[in-house]
């Protein structure tokens, strides 16, 4: 079980560390063979690339990625004088992950520490897979039209292909299948002709799945009923930008940013497990970041990279018991809770886990 272990930048540095030690405790009885490897601008820093070889070899000689975030004030300067990318829209395409899956489910011992009312949110169990190899972040033509002070013009398109949309299609009405059989494909295609075509190859693949209850919605209605009655979606499929935008809403739901895991899943055998935040620069360095995103983005390593369903439930569990028990990061603090830091929040998942 080879696993490259990529924390990357600002609180990335903070909460793999906890997600490692959940996996060691999980997985103690396992050949865990665990390598660090850098990214983005600490990997600058050390090296002048944003994806250094060395990162690029590790990956290939692993099985499964941990990944933590990327970028911050001084990368996105930097990115802005080399601007060949991201290092991580290029494994996400490089290595095929066409489809995201960010399941959104509320810890109930978190239902009052969720901004939105009780009832709307008891018993959420939804999952947005979001197309991760197309899009706008990836369409060409893109970049700078015209420099000309005054008159700046700048490009970016929104394409699919029609196989790019069937696969992450597939893969929706399969979840779906798995789960209540019902999928919810969301565009916005009462605008954009890359949304139509959307539209029209999701309706086409839903045809093999006569079981599976698909409807459809724009991207803005979207929003909207993820807040009005976010109970009623069983699995959301949608493009590139949209999931991107709608799993950060989402993630509310559930009490923070710092509660969603992600996994992402392509055409190989080797997955990106990656909490759905970001980098976190304003909270970065103060032990303070939720690590539970991460700790709970190794569960799903172990589940959908390696098929170990219960050591992924362990995990899972162990952390059930530690927001149970009372424990919170500054993000999920309710009254009554008590409140830890980052380190000390691995540390009691980690303990949990060991104490089985
Ligand atoms: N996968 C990745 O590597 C991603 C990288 N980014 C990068 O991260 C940097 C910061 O982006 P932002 O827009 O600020 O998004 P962000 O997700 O880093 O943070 C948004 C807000 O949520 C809070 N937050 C995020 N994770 C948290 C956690 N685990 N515990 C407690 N609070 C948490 C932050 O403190 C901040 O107030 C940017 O450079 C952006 O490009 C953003 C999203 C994903
Ligand atoms: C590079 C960005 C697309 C990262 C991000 O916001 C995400 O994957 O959720
Ligand atoms: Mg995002």
């Amino acid at each position: 079980m080879k696993i490259a272990v990529l924390p990357g930048d600002g609180i990335g540095q903070e909460i793999i560390p906890q997600a490692v030690k959940a996996l060691k405790a999980a997985g103690g009885h396992l050949p865990l063979d665990l390598n660090q490897g850098e990214i983005g601008w600490t990997s600058v820093v050390a090296s002048g690339e944003a994806l250094p070889q060395s990162t690029i070899d590790l990956i290939d000689r692993s099985d499964a990625i941990l990944f933590g975030a990327i970028g911050g004030p001084e990368y996105e300067d930097w990115k802005r004088k080399n601007p060949r990318g991201s290092p991580l829209l290029r494994l996400r395409q490089d290595m095929k992950l066409f489809a995201n899956y960010r399941p959104i489910t509320l810890f109930p011992e978190l239902i009052n520490a969720s901004p939105i009312k009780a009832e709307l949110i008891q018993g959420l169990d939804l999952l947005i897979i979001r197309e991760l190899n197309g899009d706008i972040y990836f369409g060409e033509p893109r970049g700078m039209v015209s420099d000309t002070p005054g008159q700046r013009e700048s490009i970016n398109t929104m394409r699919y292909t029609e196989a790019q949309i069937r696969q992450v299609a597939h893969a929706g009405f399969k979840a779906a299948r798995r789960r209540r059989k019902k999928l919810c494909s969301v565009d916005k295609a009462n605008v954009l002709e890359t949304m139509l075509l959307w539209r029209d190859v999701v309706t086409e693949v839903g045809r093999e799945y006569p079981d599976v209850e698909l409807t459809h919605l724009f991207v803005d209605a979207a929003a909207m009923e993820l807040i009005r009655r976010p109970t009623h979606f069983d699995v959301i499929v949608t493009g590139n930008m949209f999931g991107d935008i709608l799993s950060d809403e989402a993630a509310m739901l559930t009490g923070s940013l710092g509660m969603l895991p992600s996994a992402s899943i392509g055409t190989g055998a080797k997955g990106l497990f990656e909490p759905i935040h970001g980098s976190a620069p304003d909270i970065a360095g103060k032990d303070i970041a939720n690590p539970l995103a991460a700790i709970l983005s190794a569960a799903l390593m172990l589940r959908y990279g390696f098929e170990l369903e219960e050591e992924a439930q362990r995990i899972e569990g162990a952390v059930r018991q530690v927001l149970a028990r009372g424990l919170r990061t500054g993000d999920i603090m309710e009254k009554g809770a008590t409140r830890v830091g980052t380190q000390e929040m691995g540390e009691a998942v980690a303990k949990a886990i060991a104490a089985g």
